[in-house]
């Protein structure tokens, strides 16, 4: 079995009557990346902070193991295998980045030689070179958040929590970092991300965990995820009135929307698929003006199982009659 970087049970957390963490559980194999999926204010930063041991979890929570250290009696020793960057970035904007750097390397008792060979190597492997010498306040988001991982490197953590790496970052800014954690974990560095985007999840993540109201609501690979939900379906938009009826009555299985004169048919999307609604149409002589195939992707899965408002489509039936419904 795969030894787990991060093992918590049961994870709770409340403020006032606020109830943050209701009882999450967290597992994490060594040397993957993990990510914590949630809308905001779904309690990711907090479950971050407990498991880099910044707050405490509440009383009634599972045990927590983080690097193999029980976090209730050996919080000190989890301490010195993890690095945390974030919301709350370490960087100091005054002094510059490589000064930051050496700051990182005095924390972390470095002697001065070996804080000099930390800093030069790192500030080189994040292409911060050239901008070292400069106060870190003149960096661009992408650098600072560059500067900030290296920074948590100095002490040569095992696990490292990211908290939204990229939020706010520009395409190519949040491509770099995604190949900059994609390093970290051939280097056998265990990642634990929060991330407010699928496809970052997506890309970068061996297992995901979706978080709403306190709870995790799913988890798995980003493929078992899509598994979940159906989601995948065939659109078909008409601007003949009179087509999209006779379509309607043709395709029974479709659900409507009259307004946009649009229907909406599941479909896993194969050609095989395809060919055969197609030859539906066609036997009755209708034509789409538009066909759009569409599937499940993790959106879907994250708006399926987050947003509690939406009801689901029900098939075949006009706008006004759902309405009468409700
Ligand atoms: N120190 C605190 N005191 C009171 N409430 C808090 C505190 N910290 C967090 N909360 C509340 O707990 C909830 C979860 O916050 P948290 O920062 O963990 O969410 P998040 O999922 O990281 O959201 P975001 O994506 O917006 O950062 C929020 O409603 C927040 O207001």
């Amino acid at each position: 079995m795969t030894d787990l970087a991060i093992a918590a049970y049961g994870l709770r957390k409340s403020y006032g009557d606020k109830v943050v963490l209701d009882g999450v559980d967290l597992t994490v194999p060594e040397g993957s990346v993990f990510a914590l999926l949630g809308p905001n204010g779904a309690g990711k930063t907090t479950a971050v902070k407990i498991l880099s041991t910044l707050i405490s979890p509440d009383a009634g929570s599972g045990q927590i193991h983080v690097g193999g250290h029980d976090l209730a009696s050996r919080a000190q020793a989890a301490r010195a295998v993890i690095g945390v960057t974030g919301q709350f970035s370490a960087v100091d904007g005054l002094i510059t980045g490589e000064e930051n750097m050496l700051l990182m390397a005095d924390l972390h008792h470095l002697s001065k030689a070996e804080g000099r060979r930390t800093a030069a190597e790192l500030l080189e492997r994040f292409d911060l070179v050239e901008a070292a010498k400069k106060p870190a306040s003149t960096y661009s988001g992408g650098m600072k958040r560059r500067l900030d991982i290296a920074m948590t490197l100095v002490g040569g953590p095992r696990i490292i929590f990211l908290d939204e790496p990229t939020t706010g970052l520009d395409p190519r800014s949040r491509h770099t970092m995604w190949q900059i954690i994609r390093e970290l974990v051939t280097g056998g560095t265990t990642v634990f991300l929060t991330t407010q985007y699928l496809e970052e999840a997506d890309e970068l993540a061996d297992r995901i965990a979706v978080l709403h109201d306190g709870k995790t609501v799913a988890e798995g690979t980003a493929e078992e995820l899509k598994r979940l939900i159906p989601g995948g379906h065939v659109r078909l938009r008409f601007t003949d009135p009179a087509a999209y009826q006779s379509a309607a009555l043709a395709l029974r299985e479709a659900s409507r929307d009259d307004e946009a004169l649009a229907l909406q048919i599941p479909s896993d999307g194969t050609q095989r698929a395809l060919r055969s609604l197609l030859d539906r149409l066609d036997s009755t002589g209708i034509e789409a003006d538009e066909l759009t195939v569409h599937t499940p992707d993790l959106d879907d899965v994250f708006f399926a199982l987050t947003d509690t408002t939406t009801v689901p489509n029900q098939p075949n039936q006009p706008a006004q009659a759902k309405e009468a419904l409700r």
